[in-house]
């Protein structure tokens, strides 16, 4: 007996349209089948489970599309054989065209030089481990089931950023980001990265779909990390030239305002706390008047070092004014901000800077405002922390203040500040 599936997979092969025997049928491409019948010992059972037989033969067996059939014989008695014959042509194909890639990317870890190819699961971690992270990152497979921040150093970005540009990648097709990098040693280098969704995810799961269309573990994104330490001092001078206060070093009011309009989009697709401290010195008039106006510029010099030394590099510094400063803070609250302004105004307070020999006092006031994940425009945010600010100096200077909402719009409550 045959059902018709199994004639029709089995009529090219027998052109006089005799299918009464199995063996006879599949006598040119499986002769292996009788003997395997009849070395089977067994009264009944299994012969052979899914025996893949090849219908292309000799030069076509290289053939781009094969041609195969699955096998299944079930000795049922003495008598009877059941066979059950199934077309696996496309699941062969898929296999061998993963097993081509395969081959393909091993081709391409091996001679790579400077890159490192970083496979990355869903959530931005680091799905698999291969020589190349090893040669430009110095990291061991141990970095596999680490996110990619391991190659970040700790406070050049944030969480949510790292969150952000695996979306960036999904929605544009690539992320790309240049700047500080570190090794596993703890030793940095300028690197570039770019992130790039693998093809066949399942945009709900994120999970790449197997040769079976089911998803399984592959990586979803692939991040190419180049070092481009000798590149670093180029792209520094471009950067500079038009995003850096040429006087303190620290950013100028378009790194601050671009960077700051970023954030805040950002935050509007996946809301997190975002604060803004605007920071002014206490009567710089005076250090002018009474130590010169090259003397004022030293002093705001320092000031931008201090700044930079005191922030996170996620941070956005930068001169917004004479002697007034604006630092962004990506991820964190008010009260967080509020933490590391004063230690800022304190370090600032506790010694004189000197300039040429003379010690010169300076204190800072500050205002904070912050976003908890609200969507406020940059103005908003400026105008709050301006008002704190104003109230800082209001208060008696040398101190920060911090924007709170108002209790209520009647006229007896007290200004919508609060001192640290
Ligand atoms: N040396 C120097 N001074 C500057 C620079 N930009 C602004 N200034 C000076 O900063 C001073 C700001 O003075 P004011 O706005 O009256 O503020 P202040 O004296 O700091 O007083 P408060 O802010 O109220 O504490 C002015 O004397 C400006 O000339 C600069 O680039 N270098």
């Amino acid at each position: 007996m045959i059902n018709p599936i199994s004639a029709q997979l089995l009529m090219p092969l027998q052109r006089d349209g005799n299918l009464l025997n199995l063996f006879g049928a599949l006598e040119s491409v499986a002769p292996e089948l009788r003997h395997l019948c009849s070395v089977f010992a067994r009264p009944s059972g299994m012969i052979c489970d899914g025996l893949h037989i090849h219908l292309n033969s000799g030069s076509q067996r290289a053939a781009r599309k094969p041609q195969v059939l699955s096998l299944s014989l079930l000795k049922l008695d003495d008598q009877r054989l059941m066979a059950v014959l199934s077309d696996v042509s496309e699941q062969v194909r898929r296999e061998r065209q993963l097993r081509q890639n395969d081959a393909w990317l091993n081709a391409l870890l091996t001679s790579i030089t400077d890159y490192a190819l970083v496979g990355l699961d869903s959530d931005g971690r680091v799905s698999e481990w291969n020589t190349t992270i090893e040669r430009v990152t110095g990291h061991a497979e141990s970095v596999v089931g680490r996110p990619y921040s391991v190659f970040y150093p700790d406070d050049a970005t944030t969480p949510e950023q790292l969150r952000d540009r695996l979306r960036e990648a999904d929605q544009n097709g690539w992320s790309l980001k240049e700047g500080p990098s570190v090794r596993a040693d703890g030793s940095q280098f300028w690197s570039s990265a770019m992130i790039s969704p693998l093809p066949d995810r399942d945009p709900d799961t994120g999970a790449e779909a197997g040769a079976n269309g089911l998803p399984d573990d592959g990586p979803a994104y692939c991040m190419v990390v180049r070092d481009i330490s000798d590149k670093r001092d180029a792209i520094e001078k471009r950067h500079k030239a038009v995003f850096c206060d040429h006087l303190t070093g620290v950013g100028n009011r378009r790194a601050f305002f671009e960077a700051a309009e970023l954030e805040l989009n950002r935050n509007r697709r996946a809301p997190r706390p975002t604060a803004l401290i605007l920071l002014d010195a206490d009567h710089f008039k005076r250090v002018n008047d009474r130590h010169g106006h090259p003397a004022g510029d030293a002093v705001l010099r320092h000031l931008g070092q201090l700044l930079t030394a005191t922030f996170r590099q996620v941070d956005v510094v930068a001169r917004v004014g004479g002697e007034e400063f604006a630092v962004l803070l990506p991820s964190s609250t008010l009260e967080g901000a509020a933490i590391v302004a004063e230690r800022l105004r304190q370090l600032v307070a506790a010694r004189p800077i000197v300039v040429d020999g003379v010690p010169i006092e300076l204190t800072i006031s500050a205002g904070i405002a912050a976003s908890d994940g609200e969507q406020l425009q940059l103005d908003v945010l400026m105008k709050r922390a301006d008002r704190a600010l104003y109230a800082a100096k209001e208060q008696g200077r040398n101190r920060i203040a911090c924007w709170t909402p108002p209790p209520s719009a009647h006229p007896d409550n007290p200004p919508p500040t609060r001192d640290v």
